[in-house]
């Protein structure tokens, strides 16, 4: 009989508990063998749950690694610590851990897949990236020798929600943050959402997988939905564009680079329509042209089926994993355009700036609170709001230009 561990009983935990046992018969059938939890950790003892489990649920660590013989181990607390020295203690013992904690797994995966390849046992993280995506095993697995030029994506199932529902149903930002938190679908301090952490942590787990190399925070610059306002996404609508979070990471001058922002997309690029708590995940190769993944991105029940393949797909095939010594493409270089948002003060400011350093401006639009301007990116710091533009700007709507005259012909 397979023994299971259950660290956390939150959102995520309690959906693992239910999947393994609604579905015990079939994952027995697959596994040829019985499979029990037998404990579960958690942390707050006072708090009031609905705890009608067969297992022993405990609050005390020493307890919990004695209440069975583990053979698998569930990780739901999320965090660095003490998610970091339960995950090590248990691989060193060659016991299989299997996370949905991103941002352990971008901090100290490497640490912890070495762990697990010395002890001959595997550290799954498919349900940490993109919710119920099953985009890390496609990677390991059926893509195990694919080349991939660059990753990109909506990453983060809170944000998109968040947006979606600010954007389409006109309703606030503290509203639909209290919802988002009551569906389960936000992070315990929802700061990581906003501000980007979150999906900073999912692409660079993405990276590393796509380019071998586990990436740097300094290789990756990070961008929250904080930073929009309104009017922003008012100008950007006006030319047709999608405001979305973006995670990308590509091959650059033989550089692994990447970066989570606010970005505008045109319609006619896929991941524009990726609506509400869904996320979506292209990956571009040479042989592959461009795969999409679109799926839901948080949840109790994606997340936690997640979790519960990544145990069976890994007791199944054991060691999976994509080369390291990949021929690695270099990102098809491409005219990049990027949305300016200049505040009425700053004109004559911008105006010098974009003529000095030579930076063609394609298209503009005026608002109550300033003006938008799309120019051809030249990759160097502004002193403007400014985010990039996915897609091909020559569809996007005409708006009735006010400074043509500055600029010459659109
Ligand atoms: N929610 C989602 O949609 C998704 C979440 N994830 C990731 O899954 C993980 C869990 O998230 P989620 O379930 O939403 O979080 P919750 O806050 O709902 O649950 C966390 C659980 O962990 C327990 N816990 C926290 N700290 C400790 C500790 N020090 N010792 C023992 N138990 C502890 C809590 O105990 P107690 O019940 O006593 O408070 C709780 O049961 C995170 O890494 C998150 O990023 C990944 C994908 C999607
Ligand atoms: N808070 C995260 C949960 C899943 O990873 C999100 O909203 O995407």
């Amino acid at each position: 009989m397979l023994q299971i561990g259950l660290i956390g009983y939150g959102t995520v935990g309690s959906g693992v508990y239910e999947r393994l046992s609604t579905t015990s018969k079939h994952i027995e059938q697959l596994l040829g063998e019985e499979i029990k939890i037998v404990g579960i950790l958690v942390k707050d003892r006072q708090k009031k749950r609905a705890l009608d489990v067969d297992a022993v649920v405990t609050t005390n660590w020493e307890e919990f690694c004695q209440i069975g013989q583990y053979d698998i181990i569930f990780e739901a607390i999320g965090g660095i610590e003490p998610a970091f020295s339960y995950t090590a203690e248990w691989l060193q013992r060659g016991i299989p851990v299997i996370t949905a904690n991103k941002k352990l797994v971008a901090e100290k995966g490497s640490i912890l897949e070495k762990m697990a390849e010395e002890q001959s046992t595997y550290y799954g993280y498919e349900a940490a990236v993109a919710g119920g995506i099953p985009i890390i095993n496609a990677l390991k697995g059926t893509l195990m020798t694919t080349s991939i030029s660059r990753v990109a994506g909506i990453l983060n199932g809170t944000t998109n929600y968040m947006l979606t529902e600010m954007i389409e149903n006109q309703r606030s930002f503290t509203d639909v943050l209290i919802e988002a938190q009551q569906l389960g679908y936000a992070e315990a301090d929802p700061t990581d959402d906003i501000e980007g952490y979150d999906a900073w942590y999912k692409i660079r787990i993405l990276s590393h997988l796509c380019f071998g190399e586990w990436p740097t925070e300094e290789t990756f610059s990070r961008k929250g939905v904080s930073e929009i306002e309104d009017w922003h996404v008012e100008i950007g609508e006006r030319f047709g564009f999608k405001i979305k979070l973006i995670g990308e990471a590509c091959v650059s001058k033989s550089e692994v680079k990447g970066r989570v922002t606010p970005a505008f997309l045109t319609l006619t690029e896929p991941l524009a329509n990726v609506r509400g708590v869904m996320n979506g995940i292209t990956l571009e190769g040479k042989s592959i042209n461009e795969l999409l993944f679109i799926g839901p991105g948080a949840g109790k029940e994606a997340t936690s089926n997640s979790m519960v393949e990544d145990f069976i797909f890994h007791e199944r095939v054991k060691s999976v994993n994509r080369t390291t010594n990949l021929d690695v493409e270099e990102e098809k270089e491409t005219i990049a355009h990027a949305l300016l948002f200049i505040k009425h003060s700053q004109r004559e400011e911008a105006l010098d700036w974009v003529k000095d350093q030579k930076i063609a401006v394609i298209d503009t639009c005026d608002h109550p609170e300033g003006e938008g301007w799309i120019i051809c990116e030249k990759n160097l710091p502004s002193p403007f709001k400014e985010y990039p533009i996915y897609g091909d700007v020559a569809l996007r709507k005409r708006t009735k230009t006010m400074h043509s005259t500055q600029f010459g012909a659109f």
